[in-house]
């Protein structure tokens, strides 16, 4: 797997030091209100996990699948609810997890969705933000990284549903896409 990758942009040391400056800001800003963390499926389990160790504070944890990318590197357009939540977050204090805001439809799309819901606040913590790509604006409160316009995948991010397991976020050889 590490043979296809051009090129390593974020290493896993730099990974862990985002998470722990965020995870610690977020756990200052949340003291006491108990908030539901949100993860995005599937590509933020990853930086959630690791995101939320460093988090010394009472919060519940819940998990929602949206999906526009379809497998190859340009969205679709059109994001789809795949899995729901679990807990009713009426009158909570939310704090959405994502691996990456490209386009901002997803995020928009999970905004409107809370907003209806009548979640009391709703944060974003995400590990990339990519503002080159946006088409809908989305903006992010909690931001590990920005990334250049380039299509990247590692630390949770796929390409065709794989190099989700790599530990760090890099760019895939052109050849690659190529063959596909
Ligand atoms: O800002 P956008 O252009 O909407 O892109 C961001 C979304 O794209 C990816 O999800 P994807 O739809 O590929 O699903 P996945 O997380 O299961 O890979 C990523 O995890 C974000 O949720
Ligand atoms: N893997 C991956 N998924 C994305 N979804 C939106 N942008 C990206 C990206 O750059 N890489």
């Amino acid at each position: 797997m590490d043979n296809d990758i051009e090129r390593v942009l974020y290493s896993e040391e730099t990974i862990k030091e985002a998470c722990q400056r965020l995870g610690h800001q977020m756990a200052h800003d949340y003291q006491d209100k108990n908030p539901i963390i949100v993860g995005v499926l599937k590509g933020a389990v990853l930086f959630m996990t690791d995101v939320i160790r460093e988090m010394d504070i009472l919060a519940e944890l819940d998990f929602i699948d949206v999906s526009s990318y379809n497998g190859g590197t340009a969205s679709s357009g059109e994001v789809k609810l795949v899995h729901d939540l679990s807990i009713d977050v009426a009158d909570r204090d939310i704090i959405l997890v994502e691996d990456i805001i490209d386009t901002g439809r997803t995020l928009k799309f999970m905004q409107d969705l809370l907003k209806e819901r009548h979640a009391h606040s709703i944060k974003v913590c995400t590990l990339l933000d990519k503002p080159s790509g946006r088409v809908v604006e989305a903006k992010a409160d909690y931001v590990g990284f920005i990334v250049p316009n380039e299509f990247v995948v590692g630390y949770g991010l796929d390409y065709g549903d794989q190099y989700r397991n790599l530990p760090y976020v890099g760019v895939l050889k052109p050849e690659i896409y190529e063959n596909k």
